[in-house]
């Protein structure tokens, strides 16, 4: 469903990523793992969009995503991709149930259905009592939290998380992957999540390291 072909990525004069080949299919989990400052944020934003390519293509579910232009980038993040942002990037000025409705405001669902889907994701990661609250009341935990249910909501194909764990002690941290496996891969939805944690990467069906030379089975 998601395919990587000989892509290149520079800041600059430097090389991050050179002829990186990734294929994922439906239903499948892979962990990234790799040094701090490698990339994998990187692979995450281009797989999404939100970083241009230098060469090579990306292809969601046949879909390539270089090819299409802004508008249909945006397209295809709404409906398809659900995206754990390593600085959450939660909207201050909305309540949690608010920020976690936000795809679903964004698909055109009607405010009954948003408003309730949106309380019982924020009830699967704990923080159902908390709807109504704001973001500035959240530890950074609490705040990741937020960011993963509404990575969620709208049921993506594909969830793409950087460090989705890195800021929950580890009985919550498992409980998130729990969710992941329970809300996405029952659907055939695929995840690519980068991790530094050896705990949750045990748990995809494949690690991969990236390095100075490519992807690289570990
Ligand atoms: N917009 C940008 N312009 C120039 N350089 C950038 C840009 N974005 C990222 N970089 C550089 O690219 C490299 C890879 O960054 P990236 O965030 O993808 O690494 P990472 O593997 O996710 O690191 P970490 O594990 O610390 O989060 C870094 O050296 C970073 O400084």
């Amino acid at each position: 469903m998601l395919e990587l072909l000989r892509v290149t990525k520079s800041y600059g004069p430097r090389a991050l990523v050179r002829d990186l080949d990734l294929s994922v299919a439906p239903g499948e989990y892979i962990a990234v793992m790799g040094e701090s400052g490698i990339g994998k944020s990187t692979l995450l934003n281009m797989v999404a969009g939100l970083e241009p390519i230098d060469a090579g293509d990306i292809r969601l579910d046949g879909v390539s995503v270089p090819a299409l232009d802004e508008a249909g980038r945006v397209r295809l993040r709404r409906e398809r991709i659900g995206f754990v942002f390593q600085a959450f990037h939660v909207l201050p000025h909305l309540t949690l149930a608010q920020n976690v409705a936000l795809p679903l405001l964004l698909a055109g669902l009607g405010a009954d259905e948003r408003e309730a889907r949106a309380r019982e994701l924020l009830g699967a990661v704990g923080l159902g009592a908390r709807a109504d609250g704001w973001p500035r009341e959240l530890s950074g935990g609490e705040l990741q939290r937020v960011a993963i249910a509404r990575a969620l909501v709208h049921r993506p194909r594909l969830l793409l998380a950087d460090e989705p764990t890195g800021n929950l002690d580890p009985d919550t941290g498992a409980s998130m992957l729990d969710l992941f496996e329970t809300r996405l891969r029952a659907s055939g939805a695929a995840a690519v999540l980068v991790t530094h944690s050896h705990e949750a990467a045990r748990r995809c069906d494949r690690i991969v390291r990236l390095t100075r030379d490519g992807l690289v089975a570990a």
